[in-house]
């Protein structure tokens, strides 16, 4: 992995830097809730790259600390809750980087006072509260709900998964999705904490999981095996091993099986992620598909491991994949259309949720309550 540092480095420098647009007229104008680590990345950068949302007001539990990030992000006005976000009428939409377990409470509150939502991943705790929120967003169909699967609005995401589609190497008959990263997260990250539906299967395993969903168009029917390394709570994972069970892609013939690895361990050899699809013929690969702004290729080989195409798609230079979700939530409220192939719609968001808890239940520690 060390020779990936130097391009990583030229990358993220990229992305900081860089000629600002100037702001649109009517920019969509966002309220943060909460100071969260990814909120620089995931919201303030592509906010001040694309030009066409704002940030108008942020909000934490302390308000010192939102005033610091106010001050560094430029940002107009300090709440001093999450409530005053959501109520505000300088706000048109909201960016919700909470813990696990409060993406319910806060989302509901967002759309039942009008506000657009961009929910970060996992959406909420359990398929039941997915069910519940996705009710009540499809109740105000004129407000824009979005998990915020960033990975899938990559112009490198989309041509992998035009490509499998097209069945050029054949159609996939299995395929391996894996998300690990070194295990960097002190214990009491919030990641790990079950009374804030915590778990690497919700958090890292959740990418890889609705990778294979998103390529493979369909649901899986059953959790063949679900393996997972325990943190020090019973019920929280540090990482997941696990087979889901897809229907085949022609009736009559065998199901898929998908083979998902993710989560925090200490073996480098697994810290690329990749989506990887097998046909009768190929296996064509997608690496790096979380962070597709960075280093990726998609490569496709035939059975006996030769090269037979290779490309990549980096994008607009120093856009992350969260510019290109922010392009289309901001897209999505202005004029309604809803991103080809990559939109997250509120179905998917419920399916995404059952097939967590599927996994979970399979692996002994039951779903997140
Ligand atoms: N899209 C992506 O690439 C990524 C997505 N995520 C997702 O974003 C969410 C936040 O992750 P991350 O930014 O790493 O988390 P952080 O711990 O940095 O931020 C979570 C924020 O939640 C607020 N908060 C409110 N109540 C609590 C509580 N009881 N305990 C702890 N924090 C609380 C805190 O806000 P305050 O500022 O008000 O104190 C804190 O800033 C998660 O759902 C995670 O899955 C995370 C990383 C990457
Ligand atoms: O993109 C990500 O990578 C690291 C994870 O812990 C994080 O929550 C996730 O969204």
């Amino acid at each position: 992995m060390a020779f990936l540092l130097p391009a990583f480095a030229r990358r993220v420098l990229k992305i900081s830097g860089g000629k600002k647009p100037p702001i649109a007229e009517n920019p969509v104008r966002i309220g943060l809730i909460s100071a969260a680590a990814i909120a620089p990345m995931a919201l303030c950068v592509p906010v001040q790259q694309l030009g066409t949302a704002i940030i108008v007001a942020v909000a934490a539990r302390d308000r010192k600390r939102a005033e610091q990030f106010a001050k560094h992000w430029d940002i107009p006005n300090v709440f001093d809750t999450y409530d005053e976000i959501i109520n505000s009428d300088l706000v048109d939409a909201v960016y919700i980087p909470l813990p696990n377990g409060l993406h319910f409470e806060w989302a509901k509150k967002a759309l039942l006072a009008g506000k657009h939502v961009l929910l970060e991943k996992p959406s909420v705790s359990n398929a039941e509260q997915a069910e519940e929120l996705a009710r009540i967003a499809s109740e105000r169909s004129d407000l824009v709900f979005l998990e915020a699967f960033h990975y899938r609005f990559h112009p490198a995401a989309v041509v992998f998964h035009e490509l499998v589609k097209s069945g050029r190497y054949g159609m996939p008959l299995s395929i391996h999705s894996n998300l690990c990263a070194p295990n960097v997260f002190s214990d009491n990250n919030i990641r790990f904490d079950y009374s804030l539906a915590g778990g690497m299967t919700m958090d890292m395993g959740t990418y890889a999981i609705n990778a294979a969903r998103w390529v493979l168009g369909c649901e899986p029917t059953c959790c063949i095996s679900a393996v997972p390394t325990l943190h020090k709570h019973p019920q929280i994972d540090r990482s997941m091993s696990c087979e889901l069970e897809f229907p085949p892609a022609v009736e009559g013939q065998a199901p898929r099986i998908a083979k998902i690895t993710a989560g925090c361990n200490w073996s480098p050899s697994t810290w690329l992620p990749f989506i990887a699809v097998t046909t009768g013929t190929h296996t064509i690969t997608f690496n790096c598909f979380v962070a597709a702004g960075i280093w990726h290729s998609i490569r496709v080989t035939d059975k006996s491991g030769k090269l037979v195409h290779s490309e990549k798609h980096y994008g607009t230079e120093g856009y992350m994949t969260y510019n290109y979700q922010l392009q289309a939530f901001v897209r999505a409220i202005k004029t309604g259309e809803k991103t080809a192939t990559s939109w997250v719609s509120l179905d998917d968001t419920v399916k995404q949720m059952r097939a967590l808890d599927m996994v979970y239940e399979a692996s002994g520690l039951g779903k997140r309550s």
